[in-house]
């Protein structure tokens, strides 16, 4: 069982292909339920440890999977039981329960077990759960102790991460590679833990889970997505090799603080705060608001956004930051005001949903969304949430699973602006520079556990800083 970190994203419609492609080279699709079943057998054996199991199986070959999982684990000496919605429907099921010489209970009948397996729809599944399907799931997974979905827990939409009648699974058994339901809300959180079992079916994608930081040494061997890098000083750096970060402040004093104080604990050599105030800490560079004051060649990134306000005066600071021609973090209220047209390439935005809605639309899924509105602006655009998207112009994209719900409080997305001013000052790529902003804020706010508030966030930085 693989964690998720680093490993690539499959559409139903990208894993049918691999899927196709293994077979058109010779591994046919009995070989690959036979995988699938047998490593969802060793794991539910192992979470199971001696309990009854129920095993649920539908029609098409995520049933199959359910039916060789049984097999096995009857072999493997547990007390499995199978209960089926009907009869198997795809050539590979019918092969599959054939091999499973028990009997097979009606689903609307079947008697609860301790462990209930999810066999009954993967990526397959095209509409929502009929009643006659979903009341007796709903039953079952009630009355079980752990619940454990294969591939995905049957009534997710696999693509777009919508609930179809689905039951919250503890753990999810996601098959050769993570489906953007694994990770996008609602339906991640139905998921519960995923873990992913090989099944020897080669895949390839643009998208990926965003990664933890490997330590240079270990980045080859680890076949997952380019990790993420988080700059370090070395014996030749000083304060502007290591980034210096100018933060435009508005209106909203607090939010752009924070956002300072988090480029400063991001590890930025120099953070210049362009505002009003004073106060700690001291090493904050503090000067009054200046399109002059921007021109300064050595600022590696411009934040500009969180507090800003959204008058005519904060209007012009958001004129004068595009104007000075220095990387851009755009975020909060110059989210609002900017024309989508005029954002220079390269930028990198950190719209929540409502913003993001408010610049791009709302249509698709958010993957999808997020991807065509980075390849429309040009821009790294880091769509926030739960289920935080970053997508590069190229169409390249990665997902942020592990968030904190924490997270969600007052201050904590100007944290993140600072965050990822900071990585993008010191050197990195904008999309490299928004996967590092993203995973130290959310190792952070995992790191402080309940009830944060977002000035503790911004200082906890230093601390998952590495
Ligand atoms: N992609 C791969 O490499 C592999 C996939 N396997 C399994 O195959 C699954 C996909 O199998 P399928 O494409 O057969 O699809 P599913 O098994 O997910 O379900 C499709 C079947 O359910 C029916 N159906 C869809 N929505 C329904 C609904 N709401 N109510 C009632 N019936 C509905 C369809 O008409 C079809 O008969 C994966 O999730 C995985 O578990 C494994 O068997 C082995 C390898
Ligand atoms: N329920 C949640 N789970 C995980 N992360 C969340 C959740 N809610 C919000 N976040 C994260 O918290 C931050 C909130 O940013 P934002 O909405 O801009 O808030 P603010 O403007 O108050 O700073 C984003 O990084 C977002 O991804
Ligand atoms: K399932």
């Amino acid at each position: 069982m693989i964690p998720l970190d680093g490993q690539p994203i499959l559409t139903a419609g990208e894993m049918r292909a691999a899927e196709e492609a293994t077979m058109v080279a010779g591994t046919s699709v009995d070989t690959l339920m036979e995988r699938a079943g047998e490593g969802v057998a060793v794991a539910v054996h192992r979470l199971a440890a001696g309990a009854d199991i129920v095993i649920l199986c539908g029609p098409g070959n995520n049933g199959g999977d359910g039916y060789v999982a049984a097999a096995a684990l009857h072999r493997m000496g547990a007390a499995v039981r199978v209960a089926a919605s009907g009869a198997p429907a795809s050539p590979a099921a019918v092969r599959a329960a054939a091999r499973w010489h028990g009997p097979v209970e009606a689903l609307a009948q079947a008697e609860p077990a301790t462990i209930l397996v999810d066999a009954l729809f993967g990526t397959g599944l095209s509409r929502p759960l009929a009643d006659e399907v979903a009341a007796p799931l709903h039953r079952l997974a009630r009355a079980a102790r752990l619940r454990i979905a294969v591939d995905v827990p049957s009534g997710v939409g696999s693509d777009d991460g919508a609930v179809l009648g689905a039951a919250t699974c503890d753990i999810t058994l996601a098959l050769e590679a993570a489906k953007p339901a694994h990770l996008l809300q609602p339906a991640a959180q139905a998921c519960g833990t995923v873990r992913l079992i090989p099944i020897g079916v080669p895949v390839v994608s643009h998208t990926h889970v965003l990664s933890s930081p490997l330590p240079e040494g270990e980045r080859d061997m680890a076949c997952v997505a380019p990790s993420i890098t988080l700059p370090t000083p070395g014996p030749n750096s000083h304060k502007y090799t290591r980034g210096m970060v100018a933060i435009v402040a508005g209106g909203m004093a607090g939010a752009s603080e924070l956002a300072s104080i988090a480029a400063m604990r991001a590890g930025a050599g120099y953070v210049l705060h362009l505002g009003e105030g004073q106060g700690p800490p001291h090493a904050l560079v503090r000067k009054i608001f200046s399109a002059d004051a921007l021109q300064d060649a050595r600022i590696g990134a411009i934040v500009v956004g969180p507090g800003l306000g959204r008058d005519d005066a904060t209007r012009r600071m958001l004129d004068a930051s595009l104007a000075a021609h220095r990387p851009l973090v755009i975020d909060g209220d110059a989210l609002r005001l900017i024309d989508p047209t005029t954002i220079p390439a390269g930028s990198i935005l950190t719209p929540h949903g409502g913003e993001f809605s408010h610049l791009f639309g709302q249509e698709g899924d958010k993957i999808t969304r997020t991807r065509r509105a980075a390849a429309q602006t040009g821009a790294v655009i880091v769509h926030k949430g739960p289920d935080t998207v970053i997508a590069a112009p190229d169409g390249r994209v990665t997902v942020a699973g592990e968030g904190s719900p924490w997270l969600s409080t007052a201050g904590t997305g100007d944290v993140l602006a600072g965050a990822i001013g900071a990585m993008r000052a010191a050197g990195l790529d904008p999309f490299a520079a928004a996967g590092a902003g993203v995973w130290l804020h959310g190792a952070a706010a995992r790191r402080l556990g309940p009830a944060f508030i977002a000035d503790d966030l911004a200082d906890a930085l230093s601390a998952v800083r590495g």
